[in-house]
């Protein structure tokens, strides 16, 4: 499935070294999958999850989702081992679909690991005060396909407090969703920590949509079922977007550019909101099919 055209409703993290998660999430209900390397990972394990992660990326079936890898950063002692090792399984014949980069800051970021792996897209963590106002020049880069919001590392750098409501990250968010809509790429938002409290990943996940996030990462299996429904476009917005679609074709055939559905107004650009609707719960169906 082409990038543009999947779902990325629900973006599940597993950490690369455990066995048992990178096991488990062959049957989870995730769009796409990041397997990480850098956070989730303690440091006596970061040099063994590397081909831990290598076989189970060329002997597991993930199906249609999306895999992600997240290395260290070259900064680091494991950055630039963990490129070339992702660089050698996918030689090997493991599929990884892109290569997601933490804490981004600026464009130089990418460049530095475009140039040790060729042919697999690039992902940009964004979650540094630079990255943030470096956002357009990272969303720029021609090997990026998609960004991933760290909140965690954002309000740490900001020493921000936690708000139900994330008022101190919206500026980021919204900088961040501005970039990635200019330039295409896909955008999913942040992680929701207490992975336990179902109400409260609701209202951000429900937040993440209103922005115009694609979807939103996820630390714990049990988060998956809420992010699904708070991205896939509702029974009631495939019901509206059918009836904008046959409302405008009607007015054309009028000679009318403009129709009235629910006593609102429906011009072009609404269609094209519509058609994308169709499309996404088109792409949905396909998954569970
Ligand atoms: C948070 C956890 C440590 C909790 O783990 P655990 O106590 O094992 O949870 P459960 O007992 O409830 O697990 C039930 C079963 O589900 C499997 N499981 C748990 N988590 C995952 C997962 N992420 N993927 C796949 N499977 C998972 C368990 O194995 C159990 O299976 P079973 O044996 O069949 O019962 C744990 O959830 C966890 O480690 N989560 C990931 C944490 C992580 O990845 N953190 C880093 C990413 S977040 C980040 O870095 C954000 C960003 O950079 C920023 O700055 O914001
Ligand atoms: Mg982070």
């Amino acid at each position: 499935m082409n990038a543009a055209a999947r779902p990325y409703r629900s973006v599940l993290y597993i950490p690369g070294s455990k066995d048992r998660a990178l096991e488990k999430a062959t049957t989870l209900a995730c769009d796409a999958i990041i397997f990480d390397l850098e956070d989730a990972v303690a440091v006596e394990e970061k040099v063994n999850a590397r081909a831990t992660l290598a076989r189970a990326l060329t002997e597991a079936d993930y199906g249609a989702r999306a895999r992600i890898v997240r290395v260290n950063g070259l900064d680091t002692a494991w950055g630039r081992d963990d490129v070339i090792a992702m660089a050698e399984a996918i030689h090997a014949g493991a599929k990884i679909d892109a290569i997601l980069i933490p804490k981004v800051s600026m464009k130089g970021d990418l460049d530095a690991v475009a140039n040790l792996i060729n042919g697999v897209p690039l992902w940009a963590m964004m979650e540094t005060a630079m990255g943030m106002l470096n956002a357009a020049e990272i969303a720029a880069h021609p090997r990026l396909e998609g960004m991933v919001m760290g909140t965690n590392d954002l309000a740490k750098e900001l020493q921000s407090r936690f708000r139900a409501d994330r008022l101190p990250l919206v500026t980021g968010l919204g900088l961040c969703l501005l970039a990635a809509k200019t330039y295409g790429r896909i955008i999913v938002d942040g992680v929701y920590n207490a992975f336990k409290d179902e109400a409260g990943l609701k209202v951000e996940c429900d937040q993440g949509r209103d922005m115009g996030f694609d979807g939103k990462t996820l630390i714990h299996p049990a988060q998956l079922e809420i992010a699904n429904a708070a991205f896939a476009p509702s029974e009631a917005e495939i019901d509206l977007a059918r009836r904008q679609i046959a409302a405008f074709e009607e007015a054309q055939a009028q000679g009318l550019g403009v129709a009235v559905v629910d006593g609102k107004i429906v011009e072009n650009l609404h269609i094209v909101t519509a058609r994308q609707v169709l499309a996404k719960a088109e792409a949905i169906a396909a998954l569970a099919n």
